[in-house]
């Protein structure tokens, strides 16, 4: 290839010859590009991009660069803090009334929307997203200089990190207060990739997990979930409460279990009541996301590892709703 001197170029040359070198991916990226003496200079955004990312953007730069008669040398300056990652906390009061499916299937439907999302099982005592989201058995592997865990890719785009893919079934029931705040910890602050969005399946009730996770890992929301009982409510109105007292915006109530549709004769009744929730939610001012009703097929699924948010019949529609006014709510702080 010659590389003789070339006349001087106008900075908008100069740019144009970079550009046309570049995929449409990275010329998106690119903010600025000159060639100084021989020397390509491009400033380019990567704040989105895990640190495996930013290296390959650089390499691709350079190898196709390099080969222009105008350029000897590339200097790259990438943009942008890494971008900080959202945490999303699904949270109870009362146990058993569907947060681990809630956010199994909340975390589908987003990924099926496009979005990098993954999940972190914070319930370390009764972990379920293992089965939930059917990674039982795997084992996360370790970054190179052994810092970090990787997250587990799951068969529906979701990466997941539970204590149930760490220790043996039973064995963090020992464990006490401050063990549980440093293992949480440590799956939060895995390598989740190009992951942007983390839902944590707290588990139920205002214990220490929940503390430790607001003052360590403070989430940018908090989705409740309950049924249609008093109890439940009573419970969901106090998880609320903690979230207040440590800032974190309640993005609204979902209410699960409502209605059953009996799969003989299509009766629907109300073995939870119904509508209390959406009235709880209007008389504390949360917004309401959505009612997920009671079916055999959701329960059913949840134990085989298939999430109805991956297919598209009638039970993933529910699912599909309150995913959008997730992303909403993350793109415009209003559901
Ligand atoms: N809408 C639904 N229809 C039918 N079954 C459901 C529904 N939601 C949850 N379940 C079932 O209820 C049980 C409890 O659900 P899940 O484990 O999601 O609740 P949880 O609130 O996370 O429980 P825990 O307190 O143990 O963490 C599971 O067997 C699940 O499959």
């Amino acid at each position: 290839m010659d590389k003789s001197p070339q006349e001087p170029r106008q900075p908008a040359a100069e740019e144009a010859l970079i550009r046309a070198a570049l995929t449409p991916e990275i010329n998106h990226r690119l903010r600025s590009a000159r060639i100084v003496a021989r020397r390509a200079v491009i400033v380019a955004e990567a704040g989105d991009l895990s640190d495996a990312a930013r290296v390959e953007l650089e390499a691709a730069i350079t190898a196709a660069l390099i080969p222009l008669a105008e350029i000897d040398e590339v200097r790259i300056a990438l943009t942008g803090e890494r971008r900080r990652r959202r945490l999303i906390a699904v949270g109870s009061g009362k146990g058993g009334v569907g947060k681990s499916t809630l956010t199994t299937n909340l975390a589908v439907a987003l990924a099926r929307m496009g979005r990098k999302v993954g999940v972190i099982d914070g319930d370390i005592y009764g972990p379920s997203q293992p089965k939930l989201l059917k990674t039982e058995g795997i084992k996360p592997g370790a970054t190179p200089d052994g810092s970090q865990l990787v997250a587990i890719d799951s068969p529906y785009n979701v990466k997941v990190l539970s204590m149930g893919h760490i220790v043996a079934p039973g064995k963090a029931l020992a464990w006490r207060g401050p063990m549980t705040g440093k293992a949480l910890t440590q799956l939060v602050d895995a390598d989740w990739g190009d992951t942007d969005l983390l839902l944590i399946d707290l588990p139920p009730g205002t214990g220490d997990v929940q503390l430790s996770m607001l003052s360590a890992h403070r989430p940018d929301g908090a989705v409740l979930v309950s049924t249609p009982q008093d109890l439940a409510l009573i419970d969901a109105a106090r998880a609320g409460q903690l979230f207040e007292q440590g800032e974190v915006p309640i993005i609204g109530l979902v209410e699960n279990m409502a209605g059953y549709c009996c799969p003989e004769c299509g009766h629907i009744s109300d073995p939870f009541g119904s509508g209390g929730v959406e009235k709880f939610a209007a008389a504390l001012e949360i917004p309401f996301l959505g009612r997920v009703p009671l079916t055999l097929a959701t329960r059913i699924a949840g134990d085989q590892g298939n999430p109805p948010a991956a297919g598209d019949d009638e039970t993933a529609a529910p699912f599909r709703a309150i995913a959008e006014k997730l992303a909403r709510w993350l793109d415009t702080g209003t559901v």
